[in-house]
């Protein structure tokens, strides 16, 4: 992938997939089970918010959660990729928020509605530069943490992950093409927590990525 900008996920990103509850202390911390295959769901490519513009509250949120995830971006167009070869359609990474209003998901789940509207607001998928694929030689050991306001929310490591980034391109890729700028947010570490208004989130990946964004509810 030539350019390294966000413009460039737009341009390309036809599609954002997400991974729910990829971690079991993540997924113990909500009450949720553990997956025994990944939950997978997709959010709008116009929820894209680039650093130095605000995260807005949805209409109707009063209890908004940062998921700091790592963030693949697909680097080849594929349909059906076995497991082994998965690491060749990796394009790069990035560092990614999948900002959720945990109120109304928690009325979706309730109610066995979909989550789109809890996971796809504008402004909802902050996402940082793109990371060259050669910068991270092993994506399964990154430290991924993010704080608010300084104070450390988020601490895990992707090592943890109930499902590796290998195996969840070949189980995506069963079910729909992957083309290149496609990305994937491959699920929250444990320490999710909700955010108020004037709140500044810091979150990256090991020392070699780091992204900064503020909250507005207005
Ligand atoms: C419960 C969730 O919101 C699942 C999710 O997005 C995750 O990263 O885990
Ligand atoms: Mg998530």
């Amino acid at each position: 992938m030539a350019s390294n900008r966000l413009a460039q996920f737009r341009v390309f990103g036809k599609k954002i997939v997400a991974v729910g509850r990829n971690y079991k202390a993540h997924a113990e911390e909500l009450g949720n089970k553990v997956p025994e295959k990944p939950i997978i769901f997709t959010k709008p490519t116009t929820s894209y918010l680039s650093q130095g513009h605000p995260i807005k509250f949805p209409p109707g949120c009063n209890d908004l959660h940062h998921e700091v995830e790592l963030g693949i971006v697909v680097g080849k167009k594929g349909y059906q990729i076995p497991e082994e070869k998965a690491k060749e359609y990796i394009g790069g990474y990035f560092v990614a928020l999948d900002m959720t209003a945990r109120d109304l998901q928690l009325d979706a789940k309730k109610n066995g509605h979909p989550w789109t509207l809890s996971k796809g607001w504008d402004t909802s998928t902050p996402a940082g530069e793109f990371i060259e694929k050669d910068k991270i030689t092993n994506p399964q050991n990154l430290q991924i943490w993010l704080k608010v306001n300084g104070e450390m929310r988020q601490n895990g490591n992707t090592a943890d992950m109930i499902f590796s980034i290998s195996y969840l391109i070949s189980f995506i890729s069963k079910y729909m093409t992957l083309e290149e700028g496609d990305v994937i947010l491959t699920g929250t570490p444990s320490g999710v927590g909700g955010l108020k208004g004037g709140d500044v989130i810091e979150a990256g990946i090991g020392d070699v990525a780091k992204i900064t964004f503020s909250v507005d509810k207005s």
